[in-house]
This record gives structure tokens, sequence and C-alpha cells, in this order.
């Protein structure tokens, strides 16, 4: 595929951004036009059987508060079509390798493929093969209830209720966000760490309350040679033998979740112990795999499996609904409307919600990792603007934080709210959810309506000088996105997806592969090389002055 820049409909777009766009007022849209809000309003069902919240199955997507006008989506549509998302979407579903710079599919979805869809990868039937997908299901649910019921024992015949995932990245962000987001459904007797970072900090803290005797360790590496995670488990390992005098059995309390067997036994963990996947499924795309096994664990099998239903049922809207009305599309087509025609540079994620506070960190890989690329398919560098940096924070905090810049900055920050009608704790009367609404629904009005000078001194008692720092310019862009019901399972797997297929459909346009990961391997190889100078006399070879005296520095503070 060519340049986005290359397509007709690009060049349409610069000349309607400039006739209309840059100009766009959009309280005078509402203002002028009484249907706008359904006009670019688009709902999404879910089957009364998986939601948590039967009879309140919709999740409402509002793109109406952007800078859209119908012509500006059919140009938008256009650009979809030029660039072959489409075609790219369908050769995703089909198993095709288009992660073409490792040669791998990309094929998560068949993850959560509950609906019965043929998935084969190389002429393989990746659901039922040996080892597939619903083989690894079901040790996953045997397993998870075997732990969940006591029936699976610690080495001295206790129940296991500690449970610490040993992962980082995808291996460690899915599992910590989706069990945050589903606390509410969560086993009221386990305690879940989660240790992912190199800092020996982040291990001592997770075993200083811990119990070898009920604590079940997972070990989660989709290649099991991630640095920071084999150090982590092997000081874990280390631990769990010395505080049982060596009689703990690594079997009963060691699990590994991971697509490699060599390294997996090498560590210690017997192949019965492991749960695996495969190549074509991406670090930042696998908590719908066995990384998902501490979310089975901790709410259940039952829940994991809505949560995969909610995921398949956006696969579904995204594989057949046409483009216009097709939700993550238009989520991923309003990324670059934004980021190519405004010089947006950010996206921001603000959830209403509490159990998402995990939530936008978890959407930063996703975005960031799969999009932070510079080079097209064929080897030549973009033309214009790629991956936004997205951020978020849970609101209301965040208003009180840096919503500021928001509402008065010079910058444009597309915005995205999520709100759950429905609480799961409707404390105080539910007076909580009505201020949380409350909240939701008056950022996005205060975003768009602003406030003039007018305004401003007609509220009296501002003196004339300070009436500019109090004008709100307002027309700042955001998309509000409503679960009609409680989030539970089915609703997080469905938004998670939402997500994916938006960064899906800008990385198409983009035409650059959303897939891959090189960009974070130099950082790996050089900090190998250091920590051996670190060990070495002298201050390294081969450094320029800073690093190399930055290092000479750490020595002589940490007296090495
Ligand atoms: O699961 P692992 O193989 O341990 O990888 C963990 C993470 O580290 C890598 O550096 C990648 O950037 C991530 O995409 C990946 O999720």
């Amino acid at each position: 595929m060519p340049q986005a820049t290359s397509h007709p409909a690009w060049a349409e777009l610069q000349v309607h951004r400039d006739s209309v766009g840059k100009s766009f007022v959009l309280k005078e849209a509402f203002a002028s036009d009484p249907e706008r809000f359904s006009k670019f309003t688009r709902t999404f069902k879910l089957p009364d059987a998986v939601s948590s919240c039967p009879g309140d199955t919709e999740i409402l997507f509002d793109y109406s508060k952007n800078f859209l006008t119908e012509e500006t989506l059919d140009l938008l549509v256009k650009l979809a079509e030029q660039a072959g998302v489409e075609k790219k979407r369908d050769a995703m579903f089909a198993g095709e390798k288009i992660n073409f710079t490792e040669q791998r599919a990309v094929y998560h979805a068949a993850l959560r493929n509950v609906g019965g869809w043929e998935m084969k990868v190389d002429g393989v039937d990746v659901m039922n093969t040996k080892g597939g997908v619903n083989e690894v299901l079901e040790h996953m649910r045997v397993f998870s209830e075997q732990v969940r019921s006591g029936e699976w024992k610690g080495y001295t015949g206790k129940k296991l209720t500690t449970i610490i995932n040993i992962g980082i990245g995808g291996s460690d962000l899915g599992p910590v966000m989706v069990t945050e987001a589903l606390k509410h459904y969560g086993a009221k007797d386990m305690t879940l760490h989660f240790v992912s970072n190199i800092d020996g900090t982040h291990i001592a803290e997770a075993l200083a309350n811990s119990d070898p005797e009920t604590t079940l360790f997972l070990i989660a590496s989709k290649t099991f040679t991630t640095a920071e995670t084999t150090t982590n488990a092997n000081t874990a390992k280390k631990w769990f033998l010395e505080k049982t005098d060596n009689k703990g059995d690594i079997a009963k309390h060691f699990v590994a979740l991971s697509t490699n067997e060599a390294e997996v036994t090498k560590f210690g963990i017997d192949a019965a112990n492991m749960f695996g996947f495969e190549s074509w499924v991406g670090g930042r795309y696998s908590v719908w795999s066995a990384i998902g096994l501490s979310v089975a664990l901790y709410v259940g099998y039952d829940n994991f499996r809505k949560f995969l239903a909610g995921a398949h049922e956006m696969d579904k809207h995204f594989r057949e609904t046409p483009l216009r009305e097709n939700i993550p599309v238009l989520g991923g087509l309003l990324s670059v409307w934004y980021s190519d025609f405004f010089n947006a540079q950010t996206h921001l994620v603000a959830p209403f919600d509490q159990y998402l506070h995990r939530f936008p960190a978890y959407l930063q890989q996703l975005s960031m990792e799969s999009n932070g690329k510079t080079i097209t398919s064929d080897g030549t560098p973009a033309k214009y603007t790629t991956g936004p940096i997205l951020f978020g924070e849970p609101c209301t905090n965040a208003q009180h934080s840096f919503f500021q810049l928001l509402h008065q900055g010079t910058k444009l920050i597309p915005t995205d709210f999520i709100l759950a009608a429905k609480s799961h704790n409707p404390v105080s009367n539910n007076l909580h959810q009505k201020m949380l609404a409350s909240n939701y629904l008056a950022q996005s009005e205060a975003l768009m309506v602003g406030k003039t000078a007018d305004q401003v001194r007609a509220e009296g008692g501002v003196s004339d000088d300070l009436v500019p720092h109090k004008v709100f310019l307002g027309n700042r862009p955001t998309t509000s996105i409503l679960v009609g019901g409680h989030i539970g399972p089915a609703e997080l797997g469905a938004l998670i997806v939402y997500y994916e297929h938006l960064t899906f459909t800008e990385g198409a346009v983009w035409d650059i592969n959303s897939f891959d990961q090189w960009g974070v391997e130099l950082g790996k190889v050089l900090a190998k090389k250091i920590l051996k100078e670190i060990d070495e006399e002298g201050n390294g070879s081969g450094h320029d002055a800073s690093t190399g005296g930055l290092l000479g520095a750490f020595k002589k503070y940490s007296n090495l």
C-alpha cells in the first residue's frame, strides 16, 4: 500500500479542513442541526446472555462533539476505503501474515472466538488443533476451578490464596488492568500481586507479606527470555525454596504462561503446568490468551468466558459492519483526522470509573507500541504524523490535576470520556454515581461551549484585567462512551476491543505495521552491555561522555 498522503481522499480532506474543519464551531453545529446527536451517535449491543446487565446491554458512542460533518465522515470513509482498511481487516481475520516484518499472522481474535468462526493459520485450525485455543481454554478452566475451590493445594495441603503474576509489558498490563476493572467480580479471599519492574522493590514488596505455603506464582512471558521477568522469577523461586527449606514443590506453586516450552522447562516448570499460546499473539493483545490466567483465577472462568464473549461481539461488529457505521473504524478515522489535519499530538482517555484506573496505562501500550512508528510498508518514512501520545487518568481525579490544560491550554487534545450508567457501588443512595455522571456530562459540555468574555463580565464582580484569565475558548472535541449497564466482563471485553480495532484502523490508514515493536530493542541491548560494565573497572567503553560519566558517578555513589 502506498503512503496515506497519496490517496486522493487525503488531499480532499485537506481542502475540507481548510474550508470547513478549521472554522468549525461545535456549539453552532448543534444549534443549527437538532439531529446532530442522533446523526453522529452509534450504538453497540451485547447479547443479554453475556452482559452483566441483561436488558441494559447497549454501549453508546457519541461522536457528535467532534469536528465532524456528514461530508467529513464521507471523506474519512473514502480515505479508509482507499487505504484498504477493509482488505487489511479481512486479511487479519483470514490469518494472513499481516505482521510483515516478523512474518506472523495477527490472530488474537481467535483467542476470543467463542462464536465458532473457522480460524486458520497456515491451513491449521488454531481453535481445535492439539494445544490450540480451545484446549488451552479448557486447561485454564480446569486449573482455575481447582485453585478457586481449594482442590489444587500447596505443598503443605493448604489452599492457594495469594497469586503473584510475574510479567512485564503485555504480560502484565492486561492482567493488572482487567483484574482491577473486574474487582467487583473477584474472589474475596484472594490477594493478587503483579510484579513487573526489575526494581527489586517490586518483588520484595510482593513477597514481604506472602506465605510460601499459600502462594501461587504465574510466570507470564510470551518469550520467556525477558530479562525483568526471568530475573524476578528466579528471585521468587529462590525465595520459595529458601522459605520452605527446599521442601516446597515447584510443580504445585509455579506455572508458566508462555509460548516457549524449552525455556519454561529449563526454568524448572513442568510442561504440564505450562499454559501455551502461539507467536501470532502479540504481547499487547495477549490478555485474551493464557496470559489472562490471573483474570480467570480471580473472577472465575465463567466471567473470563464472558470477557471473551464481549470481545468477540466487538470483533464481529468490526468485521461485519460497513465502514460508516463501524464504531472502532470511526474512532480510528477521527484520530487520523485530528492527528494529521489538526496537528493534534495526543489522545486523552479519561474513564469516569475508579475500577478502570489502569485502563489508560493499558491503552498506552496498545496504542503507542502499535502505532509509534515512522516507517511505512515500503520501507520509507511516513510523510505525516502517526501514533498520538495516549494518556489518561480516571475522573473525577484528573479534573483536579491536569484538566486546566485541556480547558485553557494551547493544545488541541481530542478526549474520550467513558462512564457506566450503573455503578457496582451505588453508595449513599447512588449520590456518588449521580455526581460522577454529572461531571462526565459537564466536562464534555464545558470543553465544547467554553465561556466568552461577555459571559464572564455578565457574571459580575470580575475586574477587566482578570476577564481574559477566566475565558474558556471551548470548541474542544470529545467522544463520550456510555455503557448502558454496569461495566462487567463482557462490557470490558468490548471496550478493549473497541480500542484495539481503533488502533488497527489508524495503522491501516498510516500504512505502518502496527504489530511489531522493534523500537524497544536498542535500549535492551545497551542495558545488557552496561550491566557487564558496572562490574568491570572504569567507565565502560565506547560511550559518549555523558553516559560514561553517569556510569562512573553511579559506581562511585553506590560504592561499586
Ligand atoms: O511477554 P514477554 O515476552 O516477556 O514480553 C513482554 C513485553 O516486552 C517487550 O519488550 C515488548 O515491548 C512487549 O510487547 C512485551 O509485551
